[in-house]
């Protein structure tokens, strides 16, 4: 209903244990904070919120044009629709390592269960487009640590995410996220990374959580959770997928209702108004009032 039912605490130590069994999580980008309801009704586990994403919702590339406020703002309106964890794209943390530590804090603020913070330079740009650069490995170690001691739950979820694969190799990539582990950073993303045995290596050589990122058109393969979870994976991501996919069927419904001038060969592909109702749980605000849900919806609703 219109209440979640979990403290971040909870959800932080549901995100944590989680990622202690072993079992690899699978995590879809959220593209509004409906779709994180729709997220937690088709069970999964936890959801992510892009920094692509949160771009492209306001017209914009991914380019570090967002500022922090912004995002903390759309990431609380999201927490507050699901009880899921929710782990944030917090880019480069949006400038210094005294950005970055504010950055956390209002990242914590916002209800979210962790954040990755990446070591490209501003402007960044997306992991999987030639041209990017990173900052030196020190510096961003010092970016983790200022994180680190920004956080104040513990268990807020600090992941870093190197970029450096593309950009210096992979031996310099695994480099850079064993000196990340050392600076405090619970988890590693690996962005941009070209095969399984790339993963492998990862994977051998870093012993916290690792992330893959499963984006489409992108550098890497679309490896399946099986494939992932026995390279020793810990977090499938999908950030981006559901942006596509909705955007895919926004466009050819535009198109259809442009050249048929109605929408009624689409229905099928939609979401009913009677699904759409149970998933906002609409039926249960008439505890509040009776008069809320008082209405019977048409068969084919
Ligand atoms: C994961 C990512 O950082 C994101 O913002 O979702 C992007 C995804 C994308 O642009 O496909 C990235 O991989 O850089
Ligand atoms: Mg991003």
């Amino acid at each position: 209903m219109l209440h979640t039912r979990t403290t971040p605490a909870q959800r932080r130590r549901a995100l944590r244990e989680r990622l202690a069994t072993g079992r690899l999580l699978q995590m879809p980008g959220a593209i509004n904070p409906l779709s994180a309801k729709l997220i937690e009704d088709t069970g999964f586990e936890a959801a992510y919120l892009s920094g692509a994403v949160l771009a492209a919702d306001l017209g914009l590339p991914d380019i570090g044009l967002t500022t922090v406020t912004e995002i903390a703002a759309r990431a609380q309106q999201t927490t507050r629709a699901t009880d899921l964890p929710v782990l944030i794209d917090a880019d480069t943390g949006f400038g210094e390592p005294m950005n970055a530590a504010r950055t956390v804090q209002l990242l914590e603020d916002a209800g979210l269960a962790g954040l990755h913070l990446e070591d490209q330079v501003n402007p960044k740009r997306c992991g999987h487009l030639d041209g990017k650069s990173v900052v030196e490995r020190d510096t961003m170690s010092r970016r983790v640590r200022a994180a680190v001691d920004a956080r104040r739950d513990p268990d807020f979820l600090l992941m870093a995410r190197t970029d450096a694969r593309a950009v210096e190799g992979l031996d310099a990539a695994i480099d850079r996220a064993k000196a990340y582990v050392d600076a405090g950073a619970d988890a590693i993303f690996p962005e941009a990374l070209a095969n399984e045995a790339e993963f492998e290596a990862f994977r051998k050589a870093v012993d916290v959580p690792l992330l893959a990122n499963m984006t489409e058109f992108g550098k890497g393969k679309l490896l399946t959770a099986r494939a992932l979870e026995d390279l020793g994976y810990n977090i499938a991501l999908y950030p981006v997928t559901f942006l596509r996919l909705a955007m895919g069927a926004v466009e050819d419904g535009l198109r259809t209702v442009k050249a048929e001038g109605t929408q009624e060969s689409l229905l099928p592909r939609m979401q009913t108004r009677s699904r759409l109702y149970e998933l906002l749980d609409y039926e249960a605000y008439s505890s509040f009032d009776s008069a809320v849900f008082d209405f019977t919806l048409p068969p084919d609703a």
